[in-house]
């Protein structure tokens, strides 16, 4: 076992994500036993590099701490950079062990590895593996009925927030639905939540670093919003619940948006070290007015429903006990509309704003590149994904 670069012997790979999602200190270490002995310890380590399915990274972590303090003592090397996440999070497990001697070490060693029976595992992770690829691959869901092509963010045990692939997955299903029967597309949200906005671990889980992410990331958020800006039927959003980041800078970009009552719009991208994006550092001040697009877009203040309606934001706010009765009733009539005449009164209305949209977008994505890069947002990234921080 070489310790910083240690694998299993198959089926898993540690995701920053995860790595960081969970404080060592809530690791569960065996029960105390006899003294370890040394062959004790090297059978551990023999004994984890059989280890069918992931352990999670909070053990793997943990076990990693372990190690270090087993073999070399208490941490006296220099912690690594804020880029370098994986590193920083093993030296941040092997620091919190303190001057715990290498005896304990190797006990606590032992008793963890021993308590990662094959049968526990199998239950435990087996079934967190496949609740994953479940996710994965129904993280949006397309349906069409009605006239209406409906696409749902459902990923509710994320607040729905949005991966790479769920991007990629919502170019895909705008450029069918472009062609489709349907009259009009709306996007709602599984859950108690619309949606939360990037998933903050896009970057962080970067297989080749950071500024391949983020290069990739521009390219990808510029195609994303300009599947928005060229959209050729009337796009309807149907917000049930609160809605963070791109969720609603996207909404200035939709023809209607339909509240719920719970809905809250809230883009904190200061907070975050990050920029507006989606076209929003200009649709926002055309449709709300500049000071008030300030206090959203530079101060993060996040509007109930009933404000970002008073704003403009919203075109209608409805009680939550008859929101999905009511605005479904309304939009399956809407969708019975001759088609061609909204898709041109849509073309009117958006037709002149479109060049303008286009490089308010290439601008936005070229300074969110730069801004993901930024000590600002890395530290920010970092702080939620290992819990200090919460909107
Ligand atoms: C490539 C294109 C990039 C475009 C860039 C867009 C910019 C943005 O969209 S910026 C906005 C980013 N979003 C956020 O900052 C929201 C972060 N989330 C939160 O602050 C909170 O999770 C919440 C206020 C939304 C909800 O808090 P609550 O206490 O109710 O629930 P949690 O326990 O925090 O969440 C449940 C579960 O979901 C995970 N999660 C929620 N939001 C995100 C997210 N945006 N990214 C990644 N993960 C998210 C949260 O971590 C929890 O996961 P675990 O159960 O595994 O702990």
């Amino acid at each position: 076992m070489t310790a910083l670069t240690w694998r299993p012997a198959r089926c898993w790979c540690p995701s920053l994500l995860q790595i960081f999602r969970f404080p060592v200190a809530q690791v569960h270490v065996g029960r105390p036993t006899m003294r370890a002995s040394q062959q004790d310890f090297e059978n551990a380590m023999n004994q984890v590099k059989l280890l069918k399915e992931d352990p999670g990274n909070q053990v793997k972590l943990k076990l990693y701490a372990l190690y270090k303090q087993a073999t070399d003592g208490p941490c006296n090397v220099p912690k690594p950079g804020v880029f370098d996440l994986v590193n920083k999070a093993k030296w941040e497990a092997w620091n919190a062990l303190g001057s715990l001697p290498k005896e304990t070490a190797r006990q606590n060693y032992v008793d963890l590895v021993s308590s990662l029976s094959p049968s526990s595992q199998a239950s435990s992770q087996g079934k967190h593996g496949a609740d994953e690829k479940t996710q994965e691959s129904k993280n949006i869901v397309v349906t069409s009925e009605d006239g209406i092509t409906k696409i749902v963010f459902n990923r509710p045990a994320k607040k729905n927030a949005i991966t790479f692939q769920m991007y990629q997955d919502i170019i895909l299903a705008l450029k069918s639905a472009s062609t489709d029967n349907s009259a009009i597309t709306v996007f709602t949200g599984t859950g108690d939540y619309y949606c939360s906005g990037n998933d903050l671990t896009n970057f962080t889980s970067a297989p080749n670093g950071m500024e391949e992410a983020a290069r990739k990331g521009a390219v990808l958020l510029r195609e994303f919003v300009n599947s928005f800006i060229d959209f050729p039927k009337p796009l309807v959003a149907v917000v049930n619940g609160p809605a963070v980041g791109i969720s609603v800078t996207l909404l200035g970009l939709f023809d209607a948006v339909y509240a719920s009552d719970t809905a809250t719009f809230h883009t904190p991208f200061s907070q975050l070290g990050q920029t507006s994006e989606a076209c929003s550092s200009y649709t926002f001040p055309k449709i709300m007015g500049p000071a008030k697009a300030t206090e959203m877009l530079l101060f993060g203040k996040k509007l109930t429903a009933r404000e970002a309606w008073a704003q403009g934001l919203v075109s209608e706010v409805f009680p939550e006990s008859t929101f999905e009765k009511e605005v479904w009733t309304r939009l399956k009539a809407y969708a019975k509309l001759p088609p061609n005449s909204m898709r041109i009164s849509k073309e009117l209305i958006r037709k002149n704003e479109k060049e303008k949209l286009y490089a308010v977008n290439a601008e936005e994505c070229t300074i969110l590149q730069a801004k993901w890069l930024s000590e600002e947002c890395v530290n920010a990234i970092m702080n939620f994904v290992s819990r200090k921080s919460k909107l």
